[in-house]
């Protein structure tokens, strides 16, 4: 299903709500810090379940300690749309469960 680029206003009002997340460029990010690195690992394939149930994936990065993610949305030439945000808000609450700052 096509999904519409949303407005830099839109894009405003949503990040708003999301402590952490910015927009850079044409991609939300957001970087999380974790206590060891297994706990990064087990946050990683927390996401990529989530991301397989919402079929949208974000650019995820493993670090020692830290989980790293940029996402736009491909079908729609790489803006940010509503999928964007609804991976970042599942993500988030799946980041405080993981203890992850
Ligand atoms: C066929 C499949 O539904 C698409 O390729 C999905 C998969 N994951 C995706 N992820 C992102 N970030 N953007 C997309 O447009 C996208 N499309």
């Amino acid at each position: 299903m096509p999904v519409a680029p949303l407005s830099q206003k839109e894009i405003e009002d949503r990040l708003a709500e999301l402590p952490g997340w910015s927009l850079d460029g044409d991609r939300l990010t957001r970087s999380y810090r974790l206590g060891t690195h297994f706990a990064a690992t087990a946050m990683v394939v927390h996401i990529a379940q989530v991301q397989e149930e919402l079929d949208h994936h974000s650019d995820l990065t493993l670090g020692y300690n830290t989980v790293s993610l940029t996402v736009h949305t491909h079908s729609a030439g790489g803006a940010v749309t509503e999928k964007d945000f609804e991976l970042a808000r599942r993500v988030a609450e799946l980041a405080h469960a993981h203890g992850a700052r």
